[in-house]
Protein backbone atom coordinates (compact mmCIF):
# COMPACT_ATOMS: atom_id res chain seq x y z
CA UNK A 1 0.00 0.00 0.00
CA UNK A 2 1.12 3.38 -0.89
CA UNK A 3 0.93 5.94 2.47
CA UNK A 4 2.68 8.78 1.20
CA UNK A 5 2.90 10.28 -1.81
CA UNK A 6 6.20 9.51 -3.79
CA UNK A 7 8.45 11.50 -6.13
CA UNK A 8 9.94 9.24 -8.80
CA UNK A 9 12.70 11.88 -10.16
CA UNK A 10 13.52 13.91 -6.87
CA UNK A 11 16.82 12.23 -6.14
CA UNK A 12 18.18 13.25 -9.86
CA UNK A 13 19.71 16.15 -10.96
CA UNK A 14 20.84 16.39 -14.60
CA UNK A 15 22.55 18.17 -16.91
CA UNK A 16 21.09 20.28 -20.03
CA UNK A 17 24.10 20.86 -23.00
CA UNK A 18 22.48 19.35 -25.85
CA UNK A 19 24.54 16.40 -27.44
CA UNK A 20 28.65 17.19 -26.47
CA UNK A 21 27.94 17.58 -22.87
CA UNK A 22 30.43 19.38 -21.30
CA UNK A 23 28.33 21.21 -18.21
CA UNK A 24 26.37 20.08 -15.38
CA UNK A 25 23.81 21.83 -13.64
CA UNK A 26 20.95 20.69 -11.74
CA UNK A 27 17.46 19.04 -12.70
CA UNK A 28 14.91 22.45 -13.87
CA UNK A 29 12.62 23.11 -10.56
CA UNK A 30 9.68 21.02 -11.95
CA UNK A 31 9.39 18.26 -8.62
CA UNK A 32 6.47 16.71 -8.67
CA UNK A 33 5.21 13.84 -6.59
CA UNK A 34 2.93 10.55 -7.89
CA UNK A 35 -0.34 10.26 -5.65
CA UNK A 36 -2.63 7.35 -6.23
CA UNK A 37 -5.90 8.26 -7.04
CA UNK A 38 -8.81 8.26 -4.55
CA UNK A 39 -5.83 8.06 -1.72
CA UNK A 40 -5.41 10.70 0.58
CA UNK A 41 -6.29 13.48 -1.95
CA UNK A 42 -7.75 15.84 0.76
CA UNK A 43 -4.03 16.29 1.86
CA UNK A 44 -2.27 16.70 -1.08
CA UNK A 45 -0.18 19.59 -0.78
CA UNK A 46 -0.32 19.78 2.62
CA UNK A 47 1.84 19.09 5.75
CA UNK A 48 1.77 15.37 4.79
CA UNK A 49 3.85 15.96 1.67
CA UNK A 50 6.99 18.43 3.56
CA UNK A 51 4.85 21.19 3.88
CA UNK A 52 6.81 23.24 0.89
CA UNK A 53 3.72 22.79 -1.20
CA UNK A 54 4.39 25.90 -3.03
CA UNK A 55 7.22 24.22 -5.05
CA UNK A 56 5.53 20.96 -5.71
CA UNK A 57 2.68 19.02 -7.73
CA UNK A 58 0.41 16.64 -7.15
CA UNK A 59 0.07 14.24 -9.83
CA UNK A 60 -2.76 11.54 -9.53
CA UNK A 61 -1.83 8.58 -11.12
CA UNK A 62 -4.33 5.55 -11.70
CA UNK A 63 -3.94 3.01 -9.55
CA UNK A 64 -0.70 0.24 -9.58
CA UNK A 65 1.49 3.39 -11.17
CA UNK A 66 3.12 4.02 -7.81
CA UNK A 67 4.04 0.77 -7.94
CA UNK A 68 5.15 0.02 -11.37
CA UNK A 69 7.90 2.69 -10.28
CA UNK A 70 8.98 1.54 -7.12
CA UNK A 71 9.24 -2.26 -8.79
CA UNK A 72 11.02 -0.86 -11.63
CA UNK A 73 13.40 1.54 -9.33
CA UNK A 74 13.96 -1.69 -7.41
CA UNK A 75 15.08 -3.83 -10.31
CA UNK A 76 17.89 -1.42 -11.25
CA UNK A 77 18.99 -1.06 -7.86
CA UNK A 78 19.10 -4.62 -7.42
CA UNK A 79 21.26 -5.55 -10.74
CA UNK A 80 23.73 -2.46 -10.30
CA UNK A 81 24.14 -4.74 -6.53
CA UNK A 82 23.96 -8.07 -8.33
CA UNK A 83 26.81 -7.01 -11.01
CA UNK A 84 28.15 -4.63 -8.99
CA UNK A 85 31.91 -5.96 -8.06
CA UNK A 86 32.21 -7.36 -11.64
CA UNK A 87 31.73 -3.89 -13.04
CA UNK A 88 34.38 -2.33 -10.42
CA UNK A 89 36.72 -5.31 -11.22
CA UNK A 90 36.55 -5.54 -14.74
CA UNK A 91 36.47 -1.31 -14.63
CA UNK A 92 40.21 -1.37 -13.35
CA UNK A 93 41.84 -4.25 -15.68
CA UNK A 94 40.39 -3.62 -18.76
CA UNK A 95 38.57 -0.29 -18.47
CA UNK A 96 35.05 -1.67 -19.30
CA UNK A 97 32.16 -3.88 -18.33
CA UNK A 98 29.72 -5.86 -19.57
CA UNK A 99 26.18 -7.67 -18.17
CA UNK A 100 24.25 -10.05 -19.69
CA UNK A 101 20.55 -9.86 -19.33
CA UNK A 102 20.90 -6.54 -17.06
CA UNK A 103 17.12 -6.09 -16.80
CA UNK A 104 15.85 -8.65 -18.02
CA UNK A 105 13.04 -8.71 -20.78
CA UNK A 106 10.00 -7.29 -19.64
CA UNK A 107 11.86 -4.11 -18.55
CA UNK A 108 13.90 -4.30 -21.20
CA UNK A 109 10.71 -4.06 -23.45
CA UNK A 110 9.34 -1.73 -21.54
CA UNK A 111 12.06 0.57 -22.26
CA UNK A 112 12.23 0.08 -25.70
CA UNK A 113 8.76 0.76 -26.25
CA UNK A 114 8.91 3.97 -24.35
CA UNK A 115 11.79 4.97 -26.56
CA UNK A 116 10.06 3.86 -30.04
CA UNK A 117 7.05 6.40 -28.85
CA UNK A 118 9.50 9.22 -28.39
CA UNK A 119 11.20 8.99 -31.70
CA UNK A 120 7.68 8.29 -33.41
CA UNK A 121 6.28 11.25 -31.95
CA UNK A 122 9.26 13.07 -33.33
CA UNK A 123 10.94 14.23 -30.01
CA UNK A 124 14.03 13.53 -31.07
CA UNK A 125 16.10 15.32 -33.48
CA UNK A 126 19.41 14.48 -35.74
CA UNK A 127 22.64 13.61 -33.86
CA UNK A 128 25.47 15.31 -33.09
CA UNK A 129 29.03 14.21 -32.72
CA UNK A 130 32.49 14.86 -32.71
CA UNK A 131 35.19 12.89 -35.02
CA UNK A 132 38.93 13.49 -35.30
CA UNK A 133 39.70 15.18 -38.68
CA UNK A 134 43.03 13.90 -40.16
CA UNK A 135 43.86 16.87 -42.45
CA UNK A 136 43.38 19.71 -40.01
CA UNK A 137 44.70 17.23 -37.32
CA UNK A 138 41.50 18.83 -35.10
CA UNK A 139 38.21 17.01 -33.63
CA UNK A 140 35.26 18.82 -35.25
CA UNK A 141 31.28 18.80 -34.81
CA UNK A 142 29.39 16.77 -37.42
CA UNK A 143 25.91 15.84 -37.98
CA UNK A 144 24.93 12.30 -38.04
CA UNK A 145 22.02 11.43 -40.68
CA UNK A 146 20.14 8.91 -39.66
CA UNK A 147 20.92 8.79 -36.10
CA UNK A 148 17.95 10.68 -33.64
CA UNK A 149 18.74 11.79 -30.40
CA UNK A 150 17.12 13.37 -27.30
CA UNK A 151 18.00 14.12 -23.54
CA UNK A 152 15.62 12.60 -20.60
CA UNK A 153 14.86 15.26 -18.25
CA UNK A 154 12.87 13.94 -16.27
CA UNK A 155 10.20 16.88 -14.02
CA UNK A 156 6.77 16.49 -16.28
CA UNK A 157 8.76 15.12 -19.06
CA UNK A 158 8.40 11.95 -16.74
CA UNK A 159 5.24 11.01 -18.04
CA UNK A 160 6.91 10.58 -21.41
CA UNK A 161 9.23 7.87 -20.30
CA UNK A 162 8.65 6.65 -16.69
CA UNK A 163 10.70 3.56 -17.11
CA UNK A 164 13.56 5.36 -18.46
CA UNK A 165 13.17 8.05 -16.28
CA UNK A 166 13.23 6.16 -13.66
CA UNK A 167 16.52 3.63 -14.46
CA UNK A 168 18.44 7.10 -15.09
CA UNK A 169 17.87 7.93 -11.45
CA UNK A 170 18.41 4.49 -10.14
CA UNK A 171 21.36 3.78 -12.10
CA UNK A 172 23.01 7.01 -11.52
CA UNK A 173 23.06 6.47 -7.88
CA UNK A 174 23.45 3.22 -7.61
CA UNK A 175 26.72 2.64 -9.66
CA UNK A 176 28.21 5.58 -8.52
CA UNK A 177 27.16 4.63 -4.94
CA UNK A 178 28.62 1.42 -5.75
CA UNK A 179 32.24 2.81 -7.22
CA UNK A 180 32.53 5.00 -4.37
CA UNK A 181 32.12 2.94 -1.71
CA UNK A 182 34.14 0.22 -3.40
CA UNK A 183 37.26 2.99 -3.56
CA UNK A 184 36.54 4.30 -0.09
CA UNK A 185 35.98 7.62 -1.36
CA UNK A 186 33.92 10.03 -3.99
CA UNK A 187 34.74 9.56 -6.97
CA UNK A 188 31.48 9.85 -8.90
CA UNK A 189 28.83 12.28 -8.53
CA UNK A 190 25.87 10.44 -6.90
CA UNK A 191 23.20 13.00 -7.75
CA UNK A 192 24.67 14.80 -11.18
CA UNK A 193 24.35 12.76 -14.69
CA UNK A 194 23.59 13.21 -18.69
CA UNK A 195 21.86 11.41 -21.03
CA UNK A 196 21.12 10.86 -24.34
CA UNK A 197 18.95 8.09 -26.00
CA UNK A 198 19.69 7.41 -29.36
CA UNK A 199 18.57 5.55 -32.51
CA UNK A 200 20.35 4.87 -34.96
CA UNK A 201 17.53 4.30 -38.07
CA UNK A 202 20.06 2.07 -40.00
CA UNK A 203 21.27 3.08 -43.94
CA UNK A 204 25.03 2.42 -42.39
CA UNK A 205 24.92 4.85 -39.48
CA UNK A 206 27.64 4.81 -37.64
CA UNK A 207 29.39 6.57 -35.23
CA UNK A 208 33.34 7.71 -35.80
CA UNK A 209 36.29 6.66 -33.50
CA UNK A 210 36.02 8.59 -30.45
CA UNK A 211 37.08 9.36 -26.72
CA UNK A 212 33.45 10.50 -24.77
CA UNK A 213 35.12 12.63 -22.85
CA UNK A 214 38.46 14.04 -24.30
CA UNK A 215 39.03 16.45 -21.28
CA UNK A 216 38.98 20.41 -21.13
CA UNK A 217 35.80 21.87 -19.33
CA UNK A 218 34.47 17.97 -19.39
CA UNK A 219 33.89 16.19 -16.00
CA UNK A 220 32.34 13.05 -17.71
CA UNK A 221 33.87 9.91 -16.28
CA UNK A 222 31.83 7.02 -16.62
CA UNK A 223 29.90 5.91 -19.54
CA UNK A 224 26.71 3.94 -18.68
CA UNK A 225 25.22 2.48 -22.20
CA UNK A 226 22.13 0.38 -22.25
CA UNK A 227 21.01 -1.84 -25.17
CA UNK A 228 17.41 -2.05 -26.08
CA UNK A 229 17.54 -4.54 -29.12
CA UNK A 230 15.53 -7.77 -28.90
CA UNK A 231 15.99 -8.62 -31.88
CA UNK A 232 19.36 -7.84 -32.85
CA UNK A 233 20.94 -10.35 -35.41
CA UNK A 234 24.19 -9.61 -36.65
CA UNK A 235 23.40 -8.33 -40.57
CA UNK A 236 21.97 -5.51 -38.51
CA UNK A 237 25.81 -4.48 -37.76
CA UNK A 238 25.58 -1.08 -35.35
CA UNK A 239 28.67 -3.22 -32.95
CA UNK A 240 30.25 -1.23 -30.19
CA UNK A 241 33.92 -1.15 -31.29
CA UNK A 242 36.37 -1.47 -28.42
CA UNK A 243 39.86 -0.33 -29.67
CA UNK A 244 43.40 -1.26 -28.13
CA UNK A 245 44.98 1.70 -26.61
CA UNK A 246 48.11 1.52 -28.00
CA UNK A 247 47.36 -0.46 -31.38
CA UNK A 248 44.88 0.52 -33.50
CA UNK A 249 44.90 -2.43 -35.35
CA UNK A 250 43.65 -4.53 -32.47
CA UNK A 251 40.04 -3.91 -31.42
CA UNK A 252 36.63 -5.93 -29.55
CA UNK A 253 33.19 -6.15 -31.29
CA UNK A 254 30.18 -5.89 -28.79
CA UNK A 255 26.41 -6.75 -30.06
CA UNK A 256 24.10 -3.91 -29.02
CA UNK A 257 21.57 -6.33 -27.49
CA UNK A 258 19.73 -8.08 -24.74
CA UNK A 259 18.72 -11.15 -26.50
CA UNK A 260 15.29 -12.13 -25.07
CA UNK A 261 16.67 -16.07 -25.23
CA UNK A 262 19.91 -15.98 -23.94
CA UNK A 263 19.91 -12.31 -22.41
CA UNK A 264 23.05 -11.35 -23.59
CA UNK A 265 24.61 -7.59 -22.70
CA UNK A 266 22.01 -5.10 -22.48
CA UNK A 267 24.86 -3.03 -20.21
CA UNK A 268 28.03 -1.71 -21.48
CA UNK A 269 29.84 0.48 -19.34
CA UNK A 270 33.36 1.95 -19.64
CA UNK A 271 35.69 5.11 -18.16
CA UNK A 272 34.49 7.99 -20.93
CA UNK A 273 38.25 9.36 -20.25
CA UNK A 274 39.98 6.39 -21.96
CA UNK A 275 38.33 4.20 -23.80
CA UNK A 276 38.67 4.65 -27.54
CA UNK A 277 35.30 3.35 -29.40
CA UNK A 278 33.42 3.73 -32.63
CA UNK A 279 30.40 2.40 -33.60
CA UNK A 280 29.51 0.44 -36.65
CA UNK A 281 27.45 0.95 -39.49
CA UNK A 282 23.98 -0.26 -38.47
CA UNK A 283 20.94 -1.38 -40.82
CA UNK A 284 17.36 -1.81 -40.66
CA UNK A 285 14.65 -3.11 -42.61
CA UNK A 286 12.00 -2.27 -40.27
CA UNK A 287 11.40 -0.39 -37.54
CA UNK A 288 11.55 -3.48 -35.31
CA UNK A 289 15.26 -3.47 -36.18
CA UNK A 290 16.03 0.27 -35.77
CA UNK A 291 19.03 0.14 -33.26
CA UNK A 292 17.97 2.06 -29.75
CA UNK A 293 20.54 2.65 -26.98
CA UNK A 294 20.59 4.89 -23.95
CA UNK A 295 23.51 6.91 -22.71
CA UNK A 296 24.06 7.79 -19.54
CA UNK A 297 27.67 9.94 -18.30
CA UNK A 298 28.51 10.16 -14.65
CA UNK A 299 30.60 12.89 -13.53
CA UNK A 300 33.78 12.88 -11.75
CA UNK A 301 33.91 14.50 -8.34
CA UNK A 302 36.78 16.62 -9.14
CA UNK A 303 38.68 17.56 -12.46
CA UNK A 304 41.83 16.21 -11.64
CA UNK A 305 39.84 13.08 -11.85
CA UNK A 306 39.62 13.27 -15.32
CA UNK A 307 42.93 11.67 -17.39
CA UNK A 308 44.81 11.89 -20.36
CA UNK A 309 46.64 9.19 -22.02
CA UNK A 310 49.46 10.82 -24.73
CA UNK A 311 50.46 7.92 -25.98
CA UNK A 312 46.87 5.79 -26.79
CA UNK A 313 46.01 9.38 -28.46
CA UNK A 314 48.98 9.50 -30.35
CA UNK A 315 48.49 5.75 -31.74
CA UNK A 316 44.82 6.46 -32.74
CA UNK A 317 44.69 10.47 -33.44
CA UNK A 318 47.28 12.22 -34.03
CA UNK A 319 49.50 9.59 -36.38
CA UNK A 320 47.07 8.85 -40.05
O1 LIG B 1 25.45 3.62 -29.16
C1 LIG B 1 26.56 3.20 -28.86
O2 LIG B 1 26.84 1.99 -28.84
C2 LIG B 1 27.66 4.17 -28.50
C3 LIG B 1 27.44 5.56 -28.95
C4 LIG B 1 28.62 6.46 -28.63
O3 LIG B 1 29.74 6.06 -28.67
C5 LIG B 1 28.39 7.84 -28.17
O4 LIG B 1 27.25 8.31 -28.21
O5 LIG B 1 29.35 8.49 -27.75
FE1 LIG C 1 30.97 7.28 -27.43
Amino acid sequence: TVSTAFCPVRSLRGSFARQVQLTCHRWPRKEFWLMQKGFGQGKAGGKGVGGERKKRTIKVVEPGDVEKSQDHRRLVANAVARVGPDMIQSLDSKGYFMADGFLGEDAGMEMRNEAQELYKSKKMTVGQSTRWNEKQNRTEQYEKFNVYTMQIEGGSMYFDAPRLTEYIVEATSKIAGAINNHRGKSVLLETHQTNKLAVCVGNGSSYAKHYDNQGGADRRKLTVLYYMNPSWSESHGGCFRIFDPYNKDSFTDVAPKFDPETQETGLLCFWSDKLIHSVEPSFAESEEQFRYALTVWLYANQDTQIEHDPEAEKAHFLEA
